[in-house]
This record gives structure tokens, sequence and C-alpha cells, in this order.
């Protein structure tokens, strides 16, 4: 199966080869050419490890890939560096299940598919007969770049380089970056925001100029944001193995229709449920919970994307997007895979910050609702889940559980960081005043009755070790000068 790129001019490649190139050379992003068969039996799925199910999805996805290759890639990436055997877990609020992705080594989604991309980028480049260093451009909002450094740090024949926004990102996700003591980590605070950085990235990735120099100097680039195909594979097990535990614990019988509720900013895991449900995930609405920045919502109630408009910075940082990359990715199933209608759409976007879809491709929407919440409603939806259950969710889950709606199906709510990784919003939504650094840590233990996960435990008592900040002008040449080209 090859992997295709949304904007339709660049030429069809291996899953292997979309790994390693990240971004399709036309600015297109990577999507399979069809979609892979895979027989999902739920009563077998029930009774299979997350490793299994994992082993069977990447197969599907990565078919260049050999079996021994692939359970190579999953034992390094689903092993003891999760606090949880299941790598995921579910919690039960009646019809609400939140999928507890934090189990990772950054406390955040993010790890699920950052602890496999090194070990699918490093076997791709063996396949490919690659011997250039591969350097892994990310833009972060806050938990792409620390799940990409602990995924990346020190990995043979890699560097990785880092941007993130200097105002905006929690105390905890500055620490976890600024304190990377990898050989190969280059990070960098910006003075822009989040789509800055993204915008430069995207735009370095496909520079033919700096991609030839680059490549005199025995490098090439790729990419650790869900722009990469590689990225956004490993998400969708989590979907699969969550209905899976569902069918399991006779809360659905095989084949009921769930709904999907997720936080996003970038579109990745969202997206992943889409992907999940074209495997043949029983799907009956995807709810797009945003922050503030609300362009989803509206794009969604409209059928207009508009991103120009203030870009706010919002107590779930990491959602702080206006430009949600992998929104591209659904136009093209949307639009029938009609890569010159997504071009249109690219061009508009670039041009003049919105588009509109036409009639058709917004019709293929129908199953997605969307839903924003302002900073106060997130505060008070910590608040009141703790209150009523003593149940503690992140600023980014808050987001998700406040565009919940109670349904006659069973909802999987993506809950995607820890409340650990945002204790000042976390505290001060339980009324508690916030000091910063580890006493904050200690007071929402307190407070809260739970245990500091180990994963930022001593966190405050490393050495800060990345202190750069630059104008996002700078990007490019502030790669050349970490690369030395
Ligand atoms: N939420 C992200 C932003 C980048 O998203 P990605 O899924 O494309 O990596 C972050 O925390 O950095």
């Amino acid at each position: 199966m090859n992997y295709v790129s949304t904007r339709g001019q660049a030429p069809a490649v291996t899953s292997s080869q979309a790994i390693i190139n990240g971004i399709a050379p036309d600015g297109g992003l990577y999507v399979p050419e069809k979609w892979p068969k895979l027989k999902l039996d739920w009563k077998n799925l029930s009774q299979q490890s997350y490793q299994e199910i994992a082993t069977q999805v990447f197969d599907a996805f990565f078919d260049d890939f050999t079996v021994q290759e692939i359970d190579h890639i999953i034992s390094k990436s689903y092993g003891n560096q999760w606090d949880a055997e299941s790598i995921v877990t579910l919690h039960n609020e009646n019809k609400l299940h939140y999928i507890e992705l934090f189990h990772g080594p950054t406390l955040a989604f993010k790890d699920v598919a950052l602890q496999a991309l090194p070990h699918l980028l490093t076997t791709a480049a063996k396949k490919q007969s690659l011997n250039d260093k591969i350097v892994i451009l990310t833009a972060t909002s806050g938990d792409t770049g620390t799940a990409a450094m602990s995924g990346f740090a020190n990995v043979e024949n890699t560097e990785i380089v880092v941007f993130y926004p200097e105002v905006g990102v929690s105390d905890i996700q500055r620490q976890q970056m600024q304190t990377e003591e990898g050989h190969n980590a280059h990070v960098t605070a910006i003075t822009g925001n989040f789509d800055d950085a993204q915008k430069a990235v995207k735009s370095i990735l496909s520079d033919e100029k700096l991609i030839q120099e680059l490549s005199e100097k025995g490098m090439r680039f790729s990419s650790a944001n869900s722009i990469n195909i590689g990225r956004l594979v490993p998400q969708i097990v989590y979907y699969i193995y969550a209905y899976a535990q569902l069918v399991k614990n006779d809360v659905v019988v095989p084949g009921e229709e769930i709904n999907i509720d997720v936080p996003t900013g970038n579109f990745g895991n969202v997206l992943a449920s889409y992907y999940a449900s074209q495997l043949g995930l029983p799907v009956h609405q995807f709810t797009v919970a945003s922050d503030e920045n609300n362009v989803l919502t509206d794009f969604f109630n409209t059928g207009i994307y508009d991103r120009q408009r203030d870009f706010k910075v919002t107590n779930s940082p990491a959602m702080d997007i206006l430009v949600s990359s992998n929104l591209e990715r659904l136009l093209y199933f949307a639009s029938g895979r009609n890569d010159e209608e997504v071009r249109q759409y690219m061009k508009s976007l670039a041009e003049n910050g919105q588009y509109t879809l036409t009639d058709k491709t917004r019709n293929y929407l129908q199953k997605f609702t969307a839903k924003f919440a302002t900073q106060s409603q997130v505060v008070d939806t910590i608040k009141d889940v703790f209150e009523n259950s003593g149940y503690l969710i992140d600023p980014h889950t808050a987001v998700g559980r406040f565009a919940y709606e109670e349904e006659t199906q069973q909802t999987l709510l993506a809950a995607t960081a820890s409340a650990y990784k945002f204790p000042q919003t976390v505290l001060a939504a339980l009324q508690e005043k916030n000091e910063g650094g580890v006493v904050d840590l200690q007071k929402l233990a307190e407070r809260t009755n739970t245990v500091i996960p180990a994963q930022v435990a001593t966190l405050f008592d490393k050495t800060i070790v990345h202190t750069k900040i630059i104008e996002p002008a700078m990007i490019m040449q502030s790669i050349k000068d970490e690369l030395s080209i």
C-alpha cells in the first residue's frame, strides 16, 4: 500500500519513505492510497493486549515493514517505560469512558506515538539504505516537544530540533524541555506562538535549497509532528483497544456505535479516531472539542475555515492553535480524494486566511460536531468533575469533558494529559493558591489525595540546559546554526 500526497503533486511512496519524509514534497500530507483491510473481530480483540492490537494496526498501515521489524518496534515502544502495563487505561463515568493516554514518560498522549516513531524511523532508514543523519524538526505548543525529545534523545544518527512558544507553555512543560539532556537535542523558545513555529517548520521541510545544503552535509529532515504519518497511525490503536475493552466489559455489543469526543488543536488525535472508523470502528458521532481558539468549532458549524482572528494564550496551551494541520487529511477524504479541491483550500488559506467548503464536501462531515470551552468553563469543569466524583482531569481533558453531552450511545473521551502537567490551572480550579515548581506538585498531591507521578517527581532537581530565545523569523537561521550548516 502506497501513500499519496493530499495535494496530489508528489510521487506515491511506501510507508517507510512517507515516515522518513515527514511531509510530501508538494507541501501536502501523506495519506494511505486505500484503506488497509483489518479484520476487526471484536470478541477476539477484547481478549488481546494493547501490544497485540498495535501489531495488527502497524502491520496493516506499514506494510513494507517485515513482521519481525514490527514486532521489534512494538516491544521497544510499549514496554516498561509506561506506568501502566496496558499502556492506556479506561476510567468510567456512566456512559462516558475516559481513555487515559498519559501513562508514558512525559504524561501526555503524544508518548503513544512518540515512543514508537524513533523505532519506525530508524527501521525505515535501514530499509531505504539511508545513511544520512535524520534531523527531526518539531513545532510544539508544549506536549509534542517533550514527548519527541523523550523518544529521540540520544537516538543514534538523529538530531531533534524543537521550537516552542516562550509564553503559554506550562511550568512543567517548560522544565521538561529546558532540562533535556540528550546530546542530540536542540531546544529553542520563540517569541511567537505555535502557529508561527509550525508554519516555519512546514515550509523548511519542503525548502529545496535547504534540503540540498543539508544533503551535502549528509543530513535530511523529517518531522515528529502529526503531519508525519508515523505519528498518526500509532494513535489509531488506542481507539480500537478502548472499544475492545468496552466489548470485554459488556458495555457495548460488538458493532454497536459509540461517540468519540476529542480535545484537539492540530486535529491529529481526532483524525486518528476517524481513521479507526475507516477500518471498521463503529462511530456514530465525533465531537471536536476546542478551547477559545475555536477555529474548528466555527469550521464544523459553518463550513468556513477562517484563521483570521486573535490567537489566544489559554489555560489549555497544547491546544492553542489556529492552523490545524491534519484537517487537510480529513478534507482529502471528505472531498472524495479530490487533491485539486484540497489544493484550492490550502492556497486560499495561505493567501486569504480562509476557505469555504463546497456543499458536497461539507455534507460528508455530518458525523462531526464541534464545541468549544472558555478558560473559565475549563476551570469549572475540572472543579465539578473532581467535586462530584473525585476524578482529577487536566485542562485539555476538561475541554473535551465540557463538550460532552450524554446521548444514547456510549462515549469514549480522549483524556490527553495528566493533571500533573498543569498543576497551576488545576490548583486554581480547586481554589488553591499556586507558587510554581515542585511546591505545586506537592500541593496538588495533598489536595487531591493522589500521588505525584514518578515522571515529574524530580523534574525540578534537574539542571536547565536550554535557554535560547529567538524571534520566529530566525527559525531557519537557528536551525542552520544548530546543525552547523
Ligand atoms: N498539541 C501539540 C501541537 C502539535 O501537535 P502535533 O500533534 O502535530 O504534534 C503540542 O503540544 O505540541
